[in-house]
């Protein structure tokens, strides 16, 4: 395909080309008072700015506030500033404001420190897991949902803080619903803590008023403790569902946008959404104004094929005409190379970022002026009576779509190119089906149980989970030997495995693996694992790629295949002893991948988390070891960890689940593919034109009843 080729529909107006003279918003020459100038003269012009008193005051007068405000209004950087000036840390506390993502944790916290004129980590700093950017002076402290749930974990009445936002409610996470059943009843407590104080939400018709419910925490006592004030946030919330479950509390909207963004669709269904979103690119390359691309795709393997061939296309064009420059975001990319999307682009180029949903809300990516929004997202599915979570392509909702073209007209107006016709945007669901009820839940109810709350299905969730997800889960839980039969966290497993910030199933793989001797192994595995496809095979290169594939394939299958990937590189890079400078091992590793058809990117992910859940395990005193050449060791502490996930061989070479019972290939991916192996374990069930199993390794079905009895015996 030409890459100059115009497909009727997208709707683009032309202009004529103006590829010269890129301007960046964040001119590192810029004098720093002119851009503390430009920065108050921005801060001003929002619309949230106007309204700053009242907010203020509404925050004082009621203890749970609703803000809706358009995206780019001003909400997560400036309400936690107004609040400060308001005099809400006096007394030393601090306002914590939540986002579902990392990197809008980080990048947010940045711009409110440039804002303030501080350091970032003095009064305005970030906490995310392995990385905590706060000191004892922060007082506005951005974090994701999840860390804000651990703390709980330590400090259960979060006694420092004085505010907590949770912003971009309308994302539904896991983590976020957990949060405002939790905190509600912190405030009540908080309150109960200081003579028995009456709510300030005053809604008569309520049944959710303080006290009306007993609380999950013990009865407090103690010193008192301030009120806790909860603001909930969100652009695109429904804000009703948000007031009923909090005791009628008050909804504020805040009026108006700062640029308009013009929103555009396709004549025509699109058939092959990956095609259209390269001639979008090039559409707008060619013909509209200067101003950066942002895309949004469903993950890695997609953003790393449009990357490809958008280089490909552009060797076709004129010479004056190749000034694009690419970065990718997804989750699983190591965050310094996150943080290059938010780089000035390079003068007389063009930015095109490809994107997953991670650059969907909250984030300000300097210099986006068009967006590119083919419709489809990677969701997690669960389905609670097969015990099976997988991830699906999907179309987002109307909420995802409202957040995606809000990337742009931030700094200037916008155009968000929408590659489905309008009548389609008409029947998406207006908002995202919550996490809680697409996942499975064995994580978040191990969180739970470690925060005290004994009765989970009795949780005060916004939303309930089915009854059949949660007893699913508990009996997961049970099986891997974290729950006692009264539902308590067993000793010592169940409370290392709370400890761990892993899915249940991999916390009891590094805990088990200790016993086996094998932690080294097993923290590489889960390491491995954690990253999205290791292996690298372009389309052109497909036999070089599956020969290089063969140097590290193990006959016993994917998990020591990914183990010798992860300590060929090592021992590369130990001969090479380039230790003294990051920069240089990363280059040269980066070589060694492109030789060996290993994805670096993947494999530098795969090297941090190695490093961070290795610190984990240190400072749990786990017993670290390596089972050396002897692998049997390690492939029964497969089998005692991931058993769950066995497979048994059907005469008609299909296999059969043993916990679902559902009919299920080796994905054409597994060094497994080809060999008839009787039973098997594995991580990961997907479902394309069929159901596969990745991440598989073999495994003798005996160790199953000797190493499992608590399932075998009972399924037998
Ligand atoms: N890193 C940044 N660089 C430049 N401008 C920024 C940056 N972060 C924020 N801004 C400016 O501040 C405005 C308000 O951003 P903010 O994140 O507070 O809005 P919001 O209402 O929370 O939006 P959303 O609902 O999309 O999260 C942006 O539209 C942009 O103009």
């Amino acid at each position: 395909m030409s890459p100059s080729m115009a497909q009727g529909g997208t709707g683009t107006s032309s202009h004529s080309p103006q590829l010269n003279g890129f301007s960046s918003s964040n001119n590192p020459k810029a004098n720093s008072f002119a851009r503390r100038q430009k920065i108050s003269q921005q801060r001003r012009s929002l619309p949230i700015a106007s309204v700053e008193r009242r907010l203020v005051e509404e925050v004082k007068n009621n203890d749970t506030l609703i803000v809706v405000g358009e995206t780019g209004s001003g909400k997560t950087t400036q309400l936690p500033q107004f609040l400060f000036d308001a005099g809400f840390c006096r007394d030393g506390k601090t306002i914590g404001i939540t986002q579902p993502r990392r990197v809008a944790a980080v990048t947010v916290a940045g711009r409110v420190a440039e804002e303030c004129g501080v350091e970032l980590g003095q009064k305005v700093g970030y906490s995310i897991r392995f990385d905590d950017m706060t000191t004892g002076s922060t007082r506005i402290k951005y974090m994701t949902d999840g860390l804000l749930l651990r703390e709980a974990l330590l400090d259960p009445y979060l006694s420092r803080y004085s505010v907590l936002i949770i912003d971009e409610a309308h994302e539904r996470t896991v983590p976020t619903d957990v949060l405002l059943g939790l905190l509600k009843d912190v405030q009540k407590t908080r309150l109960r803590s200081i003579n028995g104080r009456e709510s300030k939400n005053k809604n008569p018709n309520s049944n959710n008023e303080e006290g009306a419910q007993s609380s999950i925490f013990k009865p407090f006592q103690g010193r008192k403790l301030p009120p806790l004030k909860l603001i909930i946030m969100s652009a695109s919330l429904d804000a009703r569902i948000f007031s009923e479950y909090l005791g009628g509390a008050k909804a504020v909207h805040v009026q108006g946008r700062q640029y308009p963004v013009e929103i555009l669709y396709t004549a025509h269904p699109q058939s092959d959404y990956l095609e259209s979103v390269l001639v979008t690119i090039f559409q707008v390359h060619l013909n509209e104004g200067p101003g950066d691309i942002l895309v949004f795709l469903t993950g890695q393997e997609e953003i790393e094929s449009v990357e490809r061939t958008v280089h490909e296309q552009l060797r076709q064009l004129p010479e004056g005409k190749r000034n694009i420059v690419t970065y990718p975001i997804f989750s699983s990319l190591p965050s310094e190379q996150q943080m290059r999307v938010f780089a000035p682009t390079p003068a007389g180029f063009r930015k095109v970022i490809l994107a997953t949903n991670i650059a969907e809300t909250s984030v300000t990516i300097p210099g986006i002026k068009y967006v590119i929004d083919p419709g489809f997202v990677k969701a997690r599915s669960y389905d609670p009576n097969k015990g099976m979570e997988s991830l699906i392509v999907i179309p987002t909702s109307k909420a995802q779509a409202l957040q995606r073209s809000g990337r742009a007209g931030r700094e200037a107006p916008g155009k968000c190119f929408r590659l489905y016709p309008e009548s389609e945007f008409e029947k998406l669901e207006d908002s995202t089906k919550p996490e809680i009820k697409r996942c499975n839940l064995s994580n978040v109810i191990l969180q739970l149980i470690a925060l005290g709350v004994d009765d989970v299905p009795g949780f005060d969730f916004i939303e309930k989970p089915s009854r059949i997800a949660i007893v699913k889960s508990l009996e997961q839980l049970f099986l891997l030997g974290a729950l006692t039969d009264e539902c308590k966290l067993s000793n010592p497993v169940g409370h290392q495995m709370a400890r761990l910030p892993l899915d249940p199933i991999y916390s009891k793989a590094i805990v088990q693996a200790s016993s086996f001797n094998c932690l080294e192994e097993m923290l590489i595995t889960v390491a491995m694992l954690s990253a999205e496809s290791i292996f690298y095979s372009p389309r052109e290169k497909s036999e070089e790629a599956k020969t290089a594939m063969k140097c590290f394939a193990s006959p016993e299958g994917d998990h020591v295949t990914l183990i010798n990937v992860f300590r060929a590189a090592d021992e590369f890079l130990e001969k090479r002893k380039t230790v003294t400078s990051k920069d240089k091992d990363d280059k040269i590793l980066r070589k060694w991948c492109k030789e060996n058809f290993i994805n670096s990117r993947s494999l530098r992910h795969a090297r941090d988390t190695y490093r961070q859940i290795r610190g984990h395990a240190e400072q749990m005193g786990l017993h670290f070891a390596s089972c050396g050449d002897d692998l049997l060791q390690f492939r029964r502490c497969l089998a005692a960890s991931f058993f769950l996930n066995a497979a048994l061989r059907q005469p008609e070479g299909a296999y059969r689940a043993l916990a679902s019972g559902q009919a299920v290939r080796i994905h054409p991916s597994s060094v497994l593919n080809q060999t008839k192996a009787d039973c098997v374990i594995f991580n990961e069930l997907v479902q394309t034109s069929q159901k596969y199993i990745r991440s598989v390794s073999i495994i003798d079905y005996l160790w199953l009843t000797e190493l499992a009895p608590q399932f075998y015996a009972m399924a037998k």
